[in-house]
């Protein structure tokens, strides 16, 4: 079994990963892991806190010479911003108080994890709520992907929808995606890119925020992963559950799950075709690469829905936690939108789930041994 454990405070000295389960013999390159963290800080509509950081990932433990050894892997992601915010964030020494945050913001974890946890400062709840944890989910799952890649396993991400500016025509070939991503192809309707990025500056202008669509494509998984047999080995539940996690993402959908609900059945369903030298095939692929909670060999598309950022620069209304009069909600920093970075996310925990999903199915404890099992069943 694959597991990760992410550890962190946004602005404590860094964040930490353990990942367990990892095969050997697996060839890691560093500056791969390091170019998809600088990826998960790029896009329009990010606040200064991405001028600070420079993500690097340190590893502690499970590589050796560029090679997994089958222990677990440990690693770093220092936050350089912890400089700025040593008197607030230290863990044995007391803290400062001015700092302390009671007008809880509308829209994150700020009221009930005061309550549930006991706080008196909510800053404790913002620190672990933040998405910066997803620094260390980017860095696992490039980890992974890596893994994958000796298998033909590949993904892609792309933002479908930034606000209400959608990309008309959406991109369905994964080929086109990844030169997209390379920044060989911009969009496919000029101009759409400019629309969005506007549409961030007039948030931004009026101290709002956005959130969007993000999709996902995920070729070479071979047919069988995950199940049918019991609700909780379900391929379509099991990367649902993965990307619900990433912060701010409020809806996923596989293939075409929600334009499916609108059609006949004769139109919804990819129907079975046999070729002698490629065995079955579709035509389409509406339903996303998933029948019955396994995958089918298609490629994997998955669609999730952000919701836009909840600290507005002019902030919404809350209550103050210590007078309980009417307040308005802090707002330390923050970003206008964050839609790309969490595309990014998306991508790297949907190939977290395909990677333990892979591991889980084909076994074994060295890439050779996996290796042998995938091709006899392929
Ligand atoms: C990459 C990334 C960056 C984010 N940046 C911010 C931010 O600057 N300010 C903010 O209030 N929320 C930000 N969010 C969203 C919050 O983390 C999210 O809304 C919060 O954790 C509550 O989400 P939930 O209701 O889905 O759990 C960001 C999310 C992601 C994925
Ligand atoms: C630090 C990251 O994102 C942060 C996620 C975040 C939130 O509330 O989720 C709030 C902001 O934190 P800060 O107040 O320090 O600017 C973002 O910058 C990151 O993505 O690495």
């Amino acid at each position: 079994m694959l597991r990760l454990f992410t550890a962190g405070e946004s602005h404590g000295k860094g964040l930490v990963g353990i990942i367990e389960g990892m095969p050997s013999n697996i060839y890691i390159d560093i500056n791969e892991i390091n170019k998809d963290l600088a990826r998960r800080q790029m896009g329009y509509g990010r606040g200064d806190r991405m001028k600070i950081e420079r993500d690097k990932i340190e590893i502690l433990s499970g590589i050796r010479g560029g090679y997994t050894i089958g222990s677990p892997i440990s690693f770093l992601i220092m936050n350089k911003d912890h400089e700025n915010w040593k008197e607030f964030m230290d863990p044995i020494l007391e803290n400062k108080e001015d700092k302390m945050i009671t007008k809880p913001r509308p829209g994150h974890g700020d009221l009930t994890g005061y309550l549930k946890y006991n706080f008196k400062d909510i800053r404790n709840v913002v620190e672990r709520s933040s998405a910066r944890e997803t620094a260390v989910r980017v860095a696992a799952g490039s980890l992974m992907k890596q893994f994958l890649k000796n298998f033909d396993i590949e993904a892609v991400s792309h933002v479908t929808a930034i606000g209400s500016v959608k990309i008309k025509e959406a991109i369905t070939d994964t080929e086109l995606i990844k030169k997209a991503d390379e920044s060989e192809v911009r969009c496919v309707e000029a101009g759409t890119e400019k629309k969005m990025i506007d549409f961030i500056e007039e948030a931004k202008k009026h101290g709002d925020s956005v959130g969007g669509v993000f999709e996902i494509h995920i070729k070479g998984v071979p047919k069988g992963l995950g199940s049918y047999v019991h609700w909780d080995r379900k391929l379509d539940a099991k990367l649902s559950y993965g990307l619900m996690s990433v912060n701010g993402v409020k809806a996923v959908e596989i293939g075409y799950g929600f334009e499916n609900t609108t059609k006949f059945g004769s139109k919804a369903h990819d129907e079975i075709y046999y070729d002698k030298k490629l065995g079955y095939i579709r035509t389409s692929n509406s339903a996303g690469g998933i029948e019955g909670g396994m995958s089918n060999g298609e490629v994997i598309v998955l669609r999730c829905g952000m919701k836009p950022i909840p600290t507005l620069y002019k902030p919404l209304n809350t209550v103050d936690i210590i007078t309980k009069e009417p307040a308005l909600a802090t707002v330390e920093r923050s970003d206008t939108c964050a839609v790309p970075a969490a595309s990014i996310v998306g991508e790297m925990v949907a190939l977290s789930i395909i990677a333990e999903e892979f591991i889980r199915k084909f076994g074994g404890d060295s890439l050779e041994e996996i290796s042998k099992r995938w091709k006899d069943y392929i």
